[in-house]
């Protein structure tokens, strides 16, 4: 939790800030709306703003409101000033907290902010079964392993019962182990001294020591190579740690909560992961049923999306119509939650009214369906079939760019259609102001092009993710967190090259 704390706060700064690091938030300070706006603009980061409420907190709600920045704004003020409560309430602040600060209210606030941005939406019998046991788990310091398909919710369930534990003031840290290299995760994980390794220019600690008194979550666990499985094993019996370079251990006192996609008894069986680490690790373990496994959630996860991208566009109140509804209910859910999400963010964009109807509900089947198939069967003049297509629901040919692979380079990593590259060209204005390298892509998202322009990169550099980051100017990381959202969302990604498979 990252708060901003605008103004003097009528001189209580000082008090509010250390209750709220007390409570394990990130605390930074402006003395104005200016100031603030510029922070949030920078991407200094803040989940939630404390403001005095003698600063002119409509002006500043309206700001952020037109530069689309959405945060929960809270007002503080003395007291007894019932008035100026009411007033900052009705500018659109979310709470009042009266001046001095209270601990307990103040705690109560930044647990409500922590858990609006990670709620569990769900009405489903079969997910509030799960969330009992998370429950009943999360009081006691046992290690959790929290198994599930793809994007069911596993990172929001660990962090679900972080909140309800009795650690739930200190850090929570995650570690997204598949995202990391192996030889920078130990790094990561364990920290390092000044000059353990070629680029150690200072000691680091690594995310042990930061979560220490909370929660760690290692993330998609499985994907972590043995040799730091060992170290991994030592670090959770010893409950002690040693930083790269550094002959000292230091104790540590954190509770463990993994996650894996893939079956971790079918990784022991077949030798990738360490059966000791998986039974210290396994105490409790929680299930998440797939969104296709709890269907009653479907229309609820809808709605909370559909808010969440209307405030996040800075568009109104938008609302399914009951076709909209049936329609989705209706659909094959592979399982992954970020599919509803994406369709419900599609959906939100493309709603023209108040009510979503069918007509912006573009389903990722529709987006994936190969040719000649019954979904891809829909007329190409429907918004549905291609939301991206000219007049007439026709789809220019592009010219031969990144979004279509070289001669002599396997065809099957071609955006699959509706993600034609280059393809829709709303009138002819790119071809006519004559800027070329925009040709094509007038009409299309930043968020598509770049990822037509990634998988055709990778394409072109058959699969080897290392050229391709060079190509791009990205680092590898930041390639590998990309590709995994695009198999996610269903776009097919060349496998690794080669020479990199080995080290995969
Ligand atoms: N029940 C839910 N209510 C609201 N949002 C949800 C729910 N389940 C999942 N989400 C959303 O779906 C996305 C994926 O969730 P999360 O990252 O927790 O899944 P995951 O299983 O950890 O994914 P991965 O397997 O990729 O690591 C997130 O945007 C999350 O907010």
């Amino acid at each position: 939790m990252r708060l901003l704390i605008v103004g003097t706060l009528e001189g209580y700064i000082t008090a509010a800030g250390k209750i709220a690091m007390q409570r394990g938030a990130k605390v930074s300070h402006t003395d104005s709306i200016e100031g603030a706006l510029n922070a949030l603009r920078a991407a200094a980061g803040a989940d939630l703003v404390m403001i005095d409420v003698k600063l002119d907190i409509a002006t500043f709600i309206e700001s952020l409101k037109a530069e689309r920045i959405t945060i929960p704004v809270v007002a503080c003020g003395i007291g007894t000033d019932a008035a100026a409560a009411v007033k900052a309430i009705r500018a659109g602040a979310k709470e009042y907290i009266p001046l001095p600060p209270d601990a307990e209210l103040i705690a109560a606030v930044l647990e409500a902010v922590a858990e609006e941005s990670h709620a569990i939406v769900c009405q489903d019998p079969a997910m509030l079964a799960t969330l009992r046991l998370a429950d009943q788990v999360a009081p006691s310091d046992a290690s959790v392993l929290i198994t599930g398909e793809s994007g069911t919710g596993k990172e929001l369930m660990a962090r679900y019962i972080h909140r309800k534990s009795r650690r739930s003031d200190a850090p929570f840290v995650a570690v997204n182990c598949a995202a990391i290299p192996e030889n920078l995760l130990e790094s990561e994980l364990f920290g390092h001294e000044k000059g353990a390794f070629t680029g150690a220019v200072a000691r680091r600690l690594g995310r042990f020591e930061e979560a220490n008194g909370g929660t760690l979550l290692l993330d998609e666990l499985s994907e972590m190579h043995p040799r730091l499985q060992a170290k991994l094993l030592r670090a959770i019996q010893e409950k002690e740690i040693d930083r790269i370079g550094s002959s000292q251990p230091v104790k540590v006192n954190v509770r463990l909560v993994a996650t894996s996609n893939r079956n971790l008894e079918n990784e022991v069986r077949a030798g990738n992961f360490r059966e000791d680490l998986y039974f210290r690790l396994n105490v409790f373990s929680v299930a998440i049923p797939s969104l296709r496994e709890r269907p009653a959630d479907i229309p609820m996860i809808a709605d909370h999306f559909l808010k969440k991208y209307a405030q996040a566009n800075g568009l109104g109140e938008k609302r399914l119509s009951d076709d909209a509804l049936l329609m989705l209910r209706a659909h094959h859910w592979r399982g992954n939650v970020r599919e509803l999400e994406n369709t419900m963010h599609r959906a939100v964009l493309l709603s023209k009214s108040e009510t979503v109807g069918p007509d912006a509900i573009m389903l990722t089947s529709q987006l994936l369906a190969p040719e000649g198939s019954a979904q891809a069967s829909i007329p190409t003049n429907s918004p549905v079939a291609n939301p991206f297509a000219g007049p007439g629901g026709t789809v220019p040919q592009a010219p031969r760019g990144y979004g279509q692979p070289a001669p002599g380079y396997p065809t099957s990593y071609a955006p699959p259609p509706g993600h034609a590259a280059g393809a829709a060209a709303y009138g002819n204005a790119g071809a006519a102001s004559g800027a070329p390298a925009v040709q094509g892509l007038v009409g299309r998202t930043v968020a598509e092009v770049e990822r037509d322009l990634i998988i055709g990169t990778l394409s072109h550099c058959l699969g080897n993710r290392t050229h391709a980051a060079n190509i791009l100017g990205i680092s590898i990381r930041t390639l590998r967190n990309k590709l995994k959202q695009y198999s996610e969302e269903g776009v097919p990604v060349p496998p690794p090259g080669s020479e990199e498979r080995a080290a995969y």
